[in-house]
C-alpha cells in the first residue's frame, strides 16, 4: 500500500492537461523524434505534435510565463535502470545522445564490476544489485524505474523493489513477455505502470519501440514515455495483445537483419569483394532500402516494399535471378516464421 504522507495519483485524464505537457517538455524538451504520419497517432501524441508545431503568438505570452513560472519550480524526472546490459545501455546512450536527459538525471542498479564501471564512465549514480539493497537506494533517487533484467530475474527484482514503491514512482519494464498484470500484481496497488519492447538501434537513435499504458498510468505518464522513446527513434503505442507479435518483429528483429547483412556479405566476398568493402556495402544497401520504406514518398507515408523492389528489377537482369533465388530457398516464409517463432516464444516468457 502507498505510505500514508504520499498522496494517491491523479486520476487518469482524458486530456493532457497544458501544464502538463508544458511540464513534460520543460523536462524533456521538444524532442528529435521523427513522427510517421502513416501509424496512428493517440490522442497524446497528437497532443505534442500539436504543441510542437504551433508557433507562439502574442496570445502565448500568458501560457508561456506560466510554463517558465512552473518550470523554475520542476525538478527533471530522475530515470533509474535496474539492471544496465544490453538494453538497458542502449536505452541509457540513445536518451544521453538525444539530449532528452543528461547523465545526472540517470542512475543504475547493477550487478557486475564491469557493468559498474561502464556506468560510472557514461557518468551514471551507479547502485549495488538491486535484490541486495540497490533498489531501495535506486527507487530513492529515481521517479522513473525501467526494469532492464531479463524476465527470470523479475521475481527477485520485483520482490525487493516493491517495498519502496511510491505514488511518485513511473515504473517501466522492457522485459519481452512479461503481462502488464502480472508487473502490477508484484508492485503496491495502484502503482504507474508502463510497458515497452525497445530494440537495441536505440543506442544511435534508431529504435523501433511500442509501449503499452498499465491500469494507472495517466496521460502525463503516456506523454512522458512517448517523449523519451521518440527522442531515440521511432515510438508506437499498441494493444497489449500486440506486444508479442512487436516482440517477434522489432525487438528481435535486428538480429534477423544483422544476419542478413552479416550473409549478404559473405555472397560477396564469395563473388571476389573484400570483406570490409562489403560489408559496408552490404549494411549500407539495408539501410537505405529501409530508410525509402520509412521516407521514399516524401510525404511521411510508408512506401509499400513491393513497389521498389519491382523498380531495382530489370527485365532479364541482375536482381530478378537473385530474387528468384531467395523465393526458391523459401526466405519470404523463412522471416514470417521467425516472426512469428520469436512471437510464440514471447507468450511464454510471462
Ligand atoms: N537485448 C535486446 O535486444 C532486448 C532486450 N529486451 C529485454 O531487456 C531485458 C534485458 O535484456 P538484455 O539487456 O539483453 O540482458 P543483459 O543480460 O545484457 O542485461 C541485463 C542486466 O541486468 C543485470 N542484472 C540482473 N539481475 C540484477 C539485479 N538483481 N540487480 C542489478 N542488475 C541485475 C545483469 O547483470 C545484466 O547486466 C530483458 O528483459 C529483455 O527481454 C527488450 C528488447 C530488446
Ligand atoms: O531475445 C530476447 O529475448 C530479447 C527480447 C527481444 C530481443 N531480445
Amino acid at each position: 500500500m502507498w505510505p500514508a504522507q504520499e498522496s494517491r495519483p491523479a486520476p487518469r485524464k482524458s486530456t493532457v492537461s497544458r501544464v502538463a505537457l508544458g511540464l513534460v517538455r520543460s523536462t524533456y524538451g521538444n524532442g528529435h523524434h521523427e513522427l510517421h504520419t502513416s501509424i496512428p497517432e493517440t490522442e497524446v501524441e497528437q497532443q505534442i505534435r500539436g504543441a510542437e508545431d504551433s508557433q507562439a503568438g502574442p496570445s502565448d505570452v500568458d501560457e508561456q510565463q506560466e510554463e517558465e513560472e512552473e518550470a523554475l519550480t520542476f525538478r527533471p524526472d530522475r530515470i533509474g535502470f535496474i539492471g544496465a546490459g544490453q538494453m538497458g545501455e542502449a536505452l541509457i546512450c540513445g536518451f544521453i545522445r538525444a539530449g532528452i536527459c543528461s547523465p545526472g538525471q540517470l542512475c543504475a542498479s547493477v550487478r557486475s564490476e564491469e557493468r559498474r564501471q561502464r556506468m560510472l564512465s557514461l557518468g551514471l549514480q551507479v547502485f549495488g544489485d538491486a535484490t541486495l539493497g540497490g533498489s531501495a537506494e535506486l527507487a530513492a533517487a529515481s521517479d522513473i524505474i525501467f526494469l532492464g533484467v531479463k524476465p527470470q530475474y523479475l521475481d527477485g527484482v520485483l520482490e525487493a523493489l516493491a517495498p519502496h514503491i511510491t505514488p511518485r514512482h513511473l515504473v517501466v519494464s522492457i522485459a519481452a513477455g512479461v503481462r502488464l498484470a502480472s508487473l502490477e500484481g508484484r508492485l503496491p496497488e495502484g502503482t504507474r505502470v508502463i510497458r515497452v519492447m525497445p530494440n537495441t538501434p536505440c543506442l544511435i537513435g534508431q529504435a523501433a519501440s511500442a509501449y503499452v499504458l498499465g491500469n494507472h498510468a495517466t496521460n502525463e505518464d503516456a506523454a512522458k514515455i512517448y517523449m523519451l522513446l521518440s527522442s531515440a527513434g521511432l515510438a508506437v503505442s499498441v494493444e497489449e495483445r500486440m506486444m508479442d507479435a512487436v516482440t517477434g518483429l522489432s525487438g528481435s528483429g535486428p538480429a534477423y537483419v544483422f544476419l542478413a547483412i552479416e550473409a549478404m556479405a559473405d555472397g560477396a566476398v564469395a563473388a571476389g569483394l573484400p570483406r570490409d568493402k562489403a560489408l559496408a556495402l552490404a549494411a549500407q544497401t539495408v539501410s537505405g532500402a529501409a530508410r525509402m520504406v520509412l521516407e521514399g514518398s516524401g510525404d511521411g507515408s510508408l512506401t509499400h516494399p513491393a513497389l521498389l523492389k519491382d523498380r531495382v528489377t530489370s527485365p532479364a537482369g541482375t536482381t530478378i535471378v537473385g530474387l528468384a533465388e531467395l523465393e526458391a530457398s523459401g526466405l519470404r516464409g523463412a522471416l514470417i516464421r521467425a516472426v512469428q517463432a520469436a512471437a510464440k516464444r514471447s507468450e511464454t516468457l510471462g
